[in-house]
């Protein structure tokens, strides 16, 4: 038997309403591997990870992670398979602490007490156990960013696939999350992450994958991937070349 790779899409198609957001995509991951997707406004990007990690339901085709078909599984239980998401727009339990919030995550996989234990130490290492006790809705952006990392983190992914976790971050904020992500994937995580921000996605992807129209425009290596002039065209415009 083939090899196969952790995450198999293939043929993944969402339509609204008559909008197709995802059209026949087919994409590998490998273990270990930290795949960087970019594309325009609408390209389709959120809609992938959330027929990926079970948020929505796919209208055709298959979403296959380490070798289990986890197509039209609903996100918990995906997220049990070690495949976790992270959201663009931060959604914590706001009157919550920031440890409580990470708790209820850890109670997937592990009792109360333990999940206590686990959460304080997913706080030390995205760097916020300092505010463990913080109502979580009083947090700065790049706090609320740290935090929805850690939610996730929480739930002990074999691959989390990161929904503009530097969005929104100013310039000085930027460089410690980026290490923070490689820190992570030099431990041993996969990442598929989503960022307009191209020095992040340059700084840390392996490969890259491009979509436009709900398609995969291209992928490959990243620096050849952002020369090709339908890049340019649909996505970075001239001035980055
Ligand atoms: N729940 C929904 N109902 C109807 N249309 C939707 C829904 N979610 C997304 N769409 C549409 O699907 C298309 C793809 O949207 P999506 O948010 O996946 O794009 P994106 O690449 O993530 O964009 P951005 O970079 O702005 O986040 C857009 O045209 C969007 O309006």
């Amino acid at each position: 038997m083939a090899l196969m790779s952790l995450l198999e899409v293939q043929g993944l198609t969402k339509t609204f309403a008559g909008l197709t957001a995802v059209s026949s995509v087919d994409i590998s991951v490998e273990d270990r591997e930290f795949l960087g997707i970019i594309g325009p406004n609408g390209a389709g990007k959120t809609t992938l990870f959330s027929l990926l990690a079970g948020s929505l339901p796919p209208t055709e085709g298959r979403v296959v992670f380490d070798g289990v078909d986890v197509t039209g599984w609903s996100a918990q239980k995906v997220a049990r398979t070690g495949l976790v998401r992270t959201f663009q727009l931060m959604r914590p339990f706001e009157s919550m602490s920031v440890l409580e919030n990470v708790t209820i995550a850890s109670l997937a996989n592990r009792s109360r007490k333990d999940a206590r234990r686990h959460a304080l130490g997913v706080l030390e290492r995205v760097q916020l156990a300092q505010y463990a006790g913080t109502s979580s809705g009083s947090l700065p952006t790049a706090g609320l960013k740290r935090l929805e990392l850690a939610r996730a983190l929480a739930m002990e992914p074999r691959m989390i696939l990161l929904d503009e976790v530097l969005a929104g971050l100013v310039p000085a904020e930027r460089a410690p999350m980026i290490e923070l992500l490689r820190d992570l994937h030099a431990d041993g995580l996969s990442v598929m992450f989503v960022e307009h921000i191209m020095a992040a996605v340059m700084a840390l992807s392996e490969r890259l994958v491009v979509m436009h129209d709900g398609r995969v425009l291209t992928q490959g290596v990243p620096a050849e991937v952002i020369a090709e002039p339908q890049v340019i065209e649909a996505y970075l415009g001239e001035d980055y070349a």
